[in-house]
């Protein structure tokens, strides 16, 4: 049985906080929805304290934020952008189109056809989430979406210039400067100024998540990716600090990070918390780390790799950070996570920022039934069929005739009988039902 040396809140503490904000969302939703633009601009002020008529950034503005950053910021932001797009356009490169004869003279097949119009979220009221500009637009612009537009909240009262940089780098058509519920609103109901869209993706904190969720159904969304979390697997091929620095490299996101700790060993357990505690003093966003870490961060001991891999799976974490002798199998047998980082070599940093692997992940144990943001997200998988021969509509015909009846749909029926009448030659009068038989096989 696992042994927890530290626990987090429990769930019905978090299930309160997430009742209130149900509610608050519902109603600016609702204020959106009735008064457009001037309820924008009023919520930005209260949230943001952001005074502005117009959202929307004018080319003059986008190239000031450009300006204001440096040569190796710029290749930095190109090169992450440059590692996104590679994989999207590998990923994208598995979707094959499909035409199959499934029977003599029946052809079906799918095609897969980008969403037209995107909403991209670009987080930033605590850090200038710059990062998530590359895994929302680049990713849409490499499945074909023809109109992406992205909203990031301002910092510090005014446009991140690096967000902006990296919104515009990555292809955006629209760019606007508003944050929280008031930015997802805009972009799914629309405003007298904001087109609406037909999707809405990227991450953003519990707001954020619980907006699109609630306007799931008008618009299409990516996935429920709120608040980060992230779980360490380790054994003692790794020693505390890197587990620490792991941990709290992800609590720093927010207040509410769930950062747990899975391991066999009880000595690595009690190293990686008293390294937490010395870091936590000298690590400058330690402020939110430890709140996240004293409400949220866990520590399980596990008797063996097995007992790791079922608690894992339960947990369903985010990002799933792998350092043990066996990182291989871990891969091959999870099936609960957003994205996993397998061995010390890498980490959790390099997908939210640059290695090329999307950031934008499912939370909130989502990953149960969903994979993060990727070219296939914005891709609509859609079938189509036709009939080639004579033959081949007769037969179908009949079958379909017959089980149209099973269902009580005589009209059903009768738009197969009107083709097993011209194509197979078969009298069957209109309005009847008749449902050919056919002889079976003993
Ligand atoms: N799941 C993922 O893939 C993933 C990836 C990256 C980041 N994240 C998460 O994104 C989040 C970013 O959060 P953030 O807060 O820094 O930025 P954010 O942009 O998501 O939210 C900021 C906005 O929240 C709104 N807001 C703040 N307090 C509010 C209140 N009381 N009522 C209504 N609206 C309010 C404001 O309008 C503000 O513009 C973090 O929680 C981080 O963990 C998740
Ligand atoms: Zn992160």
């Amino acid at each position: 049985m696992p042994v927890w040396l530290k626990r987090g809140k429990d769930v019905e503490e978090r299930a309160e906080a997430d009742r209130q904000v149900r509610a608050t969302v519902e109603a600016i939703l609702g204020d959106i929805e009735k008064r457009g633009d001037a309820a924008i601009i009023e919520l930005s002020q209260k949230f943001d304290k952001w005074e502005r008529s117009d959202f929307r950034l004018s080319q003059r503005e986008i190239d000031d934020c450009l300006a204001q950053l440096t040569d190796q910021d710029l290749h930095d932001i190109e090169f992450a952008q440059t590692q996104v797009r590679n994989f999207a356009q590998a990923q994208r490169a598995t979707m094959t189109d499909l035409t199959v004869e499934t029977l003599p003279g029946v052809t079906l097949g799918h095609k897969h056809v980008p969403i037209n119009a995107v909403g991209c979220y670009v987080p930033g009221g605590k850090y200038p989430l710059l990062a998530s500009a590359h895994m929302s637009v680049i990713t849409a612009k490499v499945a074909g979406c023809e109109r992406v537009i992205t909203c990031a909240p301002p910092f510090g009262a005014k446009p991140a210039p690096a967000v902006v940089a990296a919104q515009a780098m990555a292809g955006a058509d629209e760019i606007y400067v508003l944050g929280g519920i008031q930015a997802i609103g805009a972009m799914a109901i629309g405003t007298e100024s904001i087109d609406p869209v037909d999707m809405l993706v990227g991450p953003g904190n519990a707001f954020v998540a619980e907006a699109k969720r609630q306007l799931f159904g008008r618009v299409g969304i990516d996935l429920f990716a709120g608040p980060t979390e992230t779980l360490v697997i380790a054994d003692e091929t790794v020693d505390g600090e890197m587990c620490a620095t792991d941990l709290l490299g992800q609590a720093e996101h927010g207040p509410t990070t769930p950062a747990i700790l899975l391991t066999t060993s009880e000595k690595l357990a009690r190293e990686t918390m008293a390294e937490i505690e010395r870091l936590l003093e000298i690590l400058p966003t330690g402020e939110i780390a430890r709140k996240s870490w004293a409400d949220f961060g866990e520590v399980i001991v596990c008797e063996s790799y097995d007992e790791m891999l079922v608690e894992a799976d339960r947990i369903a974490s985010e990002h799933v950070q792998v350092m043990t002798d066996r990182d291989m199998w871990f891969r091959d047998n999870l099936t609960n996570y957003g994205a996993l980082f397998l061995g010390p070599r890498t980490n959790v940093a390099y997908g939210d920022k640059v290695i090329g692997t999307n950031h934008t992940l499912p939370t909130m144990k989502a990953a149960r039934y969903t994979g993060g943001l990727w070219v296939g997200k914005f891709m609509k998988t859609c079938t189509w069929q036709t009939v080639t021969t004579d033959a081949a509509s007769a037969m179908i015909g009949e079958y379909g005739s017959r089980l149209s009846m099973l269902e009580g749909f005589v009209g059903h029926a009768e738009q197969a009988n009107v083709r097993v009448r011209r194509y197979g030659g078969r009298n069957i009068p209109y309005g009847t039902g008749a449902t050919p038989r056919i002889e079976v096989a003993q």
